[in-house]
Order: structure tokens, then C-alpha cells, then sequence
């Protein structure tokens, strides 16, 4: 196969060179990776030099005749297949390779549509081969085996889903894998196809609406140039808008329309524009009571909930913790280069009855930072985060007057300056590390009345080289 462009590769054997370029211009216009032989024994020079997919070759040739190329082709390189090109009065021939294992035969003199449509099924033959294997390689990045009967359930629902087009909301906690989950859909549907995800919350209300629908030059100060929105870049693929709860009203209608009209209208334009996606939507927030405080539409909200599933949290599904655990050590191990052993029974306990708040995420990183700090294959105890500790003192002695809510504040704080610190203020990497979402993050921020701003000023301010002095 042609890997640049995932294209059929093939050789096209006659000893008339008309013949040959009229197969070889005909096949390279549709696409097709195409060399030629005048000859069996060229042929098979070429095959050494680079297998193709497929051979085509005349039946009646000079010398050794294109049965003798299809037993030697069949003999060496059996996942090549081969088509016969053969004139009316040899077709009993060709029919008896058929019998030899040739794929189809081609009368000579008949329109090409034939051959061309033949060669289309190899080639989307090949195609969702390698489809199912790019499912299985995104498969090995996450673990998606369960053993809890909810999840079973929702995985068997999702399946039957991901056949048509159908709208599909995905509810659950931060961090229980909902973009994971959204991704495995696309994968089951429309795989060769693009998955673009667009987190709601990162986006400002002015820009959510030029950014899902694009827009023409000089709608708004600032637009330098025509823009497609991602509902025209994902090109008949996946759209899945993360936190679609963020989404203020007038885009909420526009949402809407775009959804019933199957079409776009970019800022600043009247054309529609006919687009083919298929929607995924999530939220961690309760949609209902949007609705019912007015800032979410609920036309909206029923034509995005065609099919709704609710992921449950890493709390409610512990059964699945032992093969999570396993899964991320492997995973980090094999990136850190060390071969991890499992957790001794002091660790494995530890570990198994932790309660995850941040569920799959908080998992990971936790997992990730053991692979980290391990020396020798081991994880240790003392290696797991303090949250894994949090021990009841007494009262006094533990908040020294302050409020449980106050001292709980605090702490939370420090650790998120700490983080920040950390990781250059990343906001990303933080929330990771932290194990919560961006937008829990950016609450928080609020919260604690912690100026990103100042802080990243302050971190450039240290970064700067020390002048230098002057003796
Ligand atoms: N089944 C899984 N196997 C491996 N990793 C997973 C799995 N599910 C989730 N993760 C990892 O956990 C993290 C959180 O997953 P994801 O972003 O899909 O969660 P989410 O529910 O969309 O979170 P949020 O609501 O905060 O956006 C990611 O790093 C993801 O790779």
C-alpha cells in the first residue's frame, strides 16, 4: 500500500506498451500508485523490488503467459491479488483462473467502469481494514474493558448508537472520561473521518460564535480573513463540544438551527452552507436546572439528548479500579522505560480504597507520578499524595480555631499556587496535575481571587538572567 496517501499500489503486466499506458494513465487519474512490465519475468523483478496490492496483467502474452505470473504471484506473495485482462475469445481461460485463485478477469475492449468499480471495493476493502486496525491502536491509549454492569450496559447502547447520526449527550463527573468516550464513538462511526473537539468553557461568548460557524472578512474588527468554523472543518466528521453548558443564548439558537437545517451561516453572511457532522456533546453540569434558571434552551436541550449516557464516577465502578491501575502502570512504565511491578498488598489497598474525586484522571496522574518516582520497579506507599492520608486530628490541634471550611480553603489555595508555580502557570497542565477540569480550575481561580496574570508577571520577573555586574 502507498502509505503517504493510503493508496492501492499496482502492476500492471502487458506486452503491448499501448495497452500499458493507456492502464497506467486511466489508473494514476484515479489515484492509484501505478508501474508496468512488458514481461512475467520484469514483473516479478518489480514484486521483489516493492510488493504491490494488486497485479493486473494480460492473460496472452509472449513468453511465459499471465497464468504462470498469477501461480508464482499467488505462491509468493499470497495477500497480493490479481485481475486478468483477457479478449472474448480466451474468456474460458480466464474463468479457469478464477479457479487458480485469480480475483477477476476484464474483457479487453469493454468500458473501464468495471475494472475501476472493482478496484474501488479493493481499495475501500483495505481501507476499513486498516480502520479496524487504527481502533484497536487508539484502544491500546485507553482501557475501555469493564466489568461494571452500568458501564456494560452504556457501552452496548453506544454501539448500536454510533450506526446512525443520532445527537449523543454525554453526562458524568469531571474526569470520567467523556471525551474518551465521545472518541471511541467516532471511531465506531465515521473513522476515517475527522474528531474535532472544541472545549465551550475556553471559549469567550464573542468568540464561540466565529468559532463554531466562521466568518467572512471584515464581519467584526479584528476579521483579517474568511474563517471556516469547525462545524465546516469537521468535513462530515465528528464535532464534540465539550461543556456545551458554557454556551450563551444567541448561540444557543444558532446551535439549534444549525442542527435542524443541517447548514451554517458564517458571521458576518446570509449564504447557508450545507455541512454533514455528527454531534457529540458533554457537560458536568446539570443541564435541567440550566434550563430551569433560564440559561439553557430547552429545544436545545432535547434535540441534543437524542441518546444520553451517563458515565458513572471511578467511586461507583471499583471493580474496574485493579485493571485501571494496572493498565496506567504499564502505560508509564513502558514511557519511562521501567518495568513496574504490581503494588504490594500495603500500596494495592491504599489505592483500591481511595475515593478519586477527580475519577479517571486524578487515577492517572496519581499512577504517573509513582511510575516517576519509583527506582526500582516498586511503587511505594510514602511515593502516593497526601490526599491519600488525610487523617481526622483533633479538632484544635488540626485547625487551630480556624472553621473546617476555612483550613479546607487554605490548603486547597496553597496547592494551587504550588501547582502554578510548578508548571509556569500553565492553565492546562495545572488542572491536570491537580486533577480536576480546566473549568473547575478557572473557578477556583475565581474563588480564591488568585490573579493568573500577576502570577505568570511575577514567575517572567524570576525567570529574567540576574544582571550582570560590572566589576
Ligand atoms: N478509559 C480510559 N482509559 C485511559 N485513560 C482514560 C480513560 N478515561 C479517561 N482517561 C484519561 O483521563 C483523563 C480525563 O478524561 P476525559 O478528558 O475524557 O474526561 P472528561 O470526563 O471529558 O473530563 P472533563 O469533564 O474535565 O472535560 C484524560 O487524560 C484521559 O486520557
Amino acid at each position: 500500500m502507498c502509505e503517504k496517501q493510503g493508496r492501492l499500489r499496482i502492476l500492471v503486466v502487458d506486452d503491448e506498451q499501448k495497452q500499458r499506458q493507456i492502464l497506467k494513465i486511466l489508473l494514476n487519474s484515479e489515484g492509484y500508485e501505478v508501474r508496468t512490465a512488458d514481461s512475467v519475468e520484469t514483473a516479478l523483478e518489480r514484486m521483489a523490488e516493492k510488493e504491490p496490492d494488486i497485479v493486473i496483467t494480460d492473460l496472452r502474452m509472449e513468453g511465459q503467459d499471465g497464468i504462470a505470473l498469477l501461480e508464482q504471484t499467488k505462491r509468493k506473495y499470497p495477500n497480493c491479488k490479481v485481475i486478468l485482462l483477457t479478449g472474448y475469445g480466451s474468456i474460458e481461460n480466464a474463468v479457469e483462473a478464477m479457479k487458480k485463485g485469480a480475483w477477476f478477469y476484464f474483457v479487453k475492449g469493454k468500458g473501464p467502469e468495471e475494472l475501476l468499480a472493482e478496484l474501488r471495493k479493493l481499495q475501500n476493502a483495505y481501507l476499513s481494514k486498516q480502520n479496524g486496525k487504527r481502533l484497536q491502536e487508539e484502544n491500546r491509549n485507553y482501557m475501555l474493558d469493564t466489568k461494571n454492569e452500568e458501564l456494560r450496559k452504556i457501552f452496548r447502547i453506544v454501539e448500536r448508537a454510533a450506526k446512525s447520526s443520532a445527537n449523543i449527550l454525554i453526562l458524568g463527573e469531571s474526569g470520567v472520561g467523556k471525551e474518551v468516550f465521545a472518541n471511541y464513538i467516532h471511531q465506531l462511526s465515521r473513522p476515517d473521518r475527522k474528531f474535532l473537539a472544541v472545549n465551550c468553557h475556553a471559549l469567550s461568548d464573542s468568540l464561540m460564535e466565529s468559532e463554531l460557524f466562521g466568518h467572512e472578512k471584515g464581519a467584526f474588527t479584528g476579521a483579517i480573513g474568511t474563517y471556516k468554523g469547525r462545524f465546516e472543518a469537521a468535513e462530515d466528521g465528528t464535532l464534540f463540544l465539550d461543556e456545551i453548558g458554557d454556551i450563551p443564548r444567541n448561540v444557543q439558537s444558532k446551535l439549534l438551527r444549525t442542527l435542524e437545517t443541517r447548514t451554517i451561516e458564517r458571521v458576518g453572511s446570509t449564504q447557508s452552507i450545507p455541512v454533514d457532522f455528527r454531534l457529540i456533546s458533554a457537560t458536568n453540569v446539570d443541564l435541567e436546572q440550566a434550563m430551569k434558571d433560564g440559561d439553557f434552551r430547552s429545544d436545545l436541550y432535547y434535540r441534543l439528548c437524542t441518546i444520553t449516557i451517563v458515565l458513572p464516577p471511578l467511586r461507583e465502578r471499583k471493580e474496574d479500579l485493579p485493571e485501571l491501575i494496572r493498565f496506567f502502570l504499564k502505560k508509564y512504565g513502558a514511557e519511562q522505560e521501567k518495568e513496574m511491578k504490581e503494588p504490594d498488598a500495603e500500596v494495592g489497598d491504599a489505592l483500591l480504597a481511595y475515593n478519586y474525586k477527580g475519577n479517571i484522571r486524578e487515577l492517572k496522574n496519581v499512577i504517573e507520578r509513582l511510575v516517576v518516582l519509583s527506582e526500582d520497579g516498586t511503587v511505594s506507599l510514602e511515593d502516593l499524595p497526601d490526599q491519600f492520608f488525610e487523617k481526622k486530628m483533633p479538632v484544635k490541634e488540626s485547625f487551630g480555631g480556624s472553621s473546617l471550611k476555612e483550613v479546607r480553603m487554605q490548603a486547597e489555595k496553597e496547592l494551587i499556587l504550588e501547582v502554578l508555580q510548578m508548571q509556569q502557570c500553565k492553565t492546562k497542565e495545572t488542572a491536570e496535575h491537580l486533577g480536576i477540569s480546566e473549568r473547575q480550575l478557572f473557578n477556583k481561580l475565581k474563588e480564591y481571587e488568585i490573579d493568573l496574570k500577576k502570577l505568570k508577571m511575577k514567575q517572567k520577573e524570576k525567570s529574567k538572567p540576574p544582571v550582570e555586574r560590572v566589576v
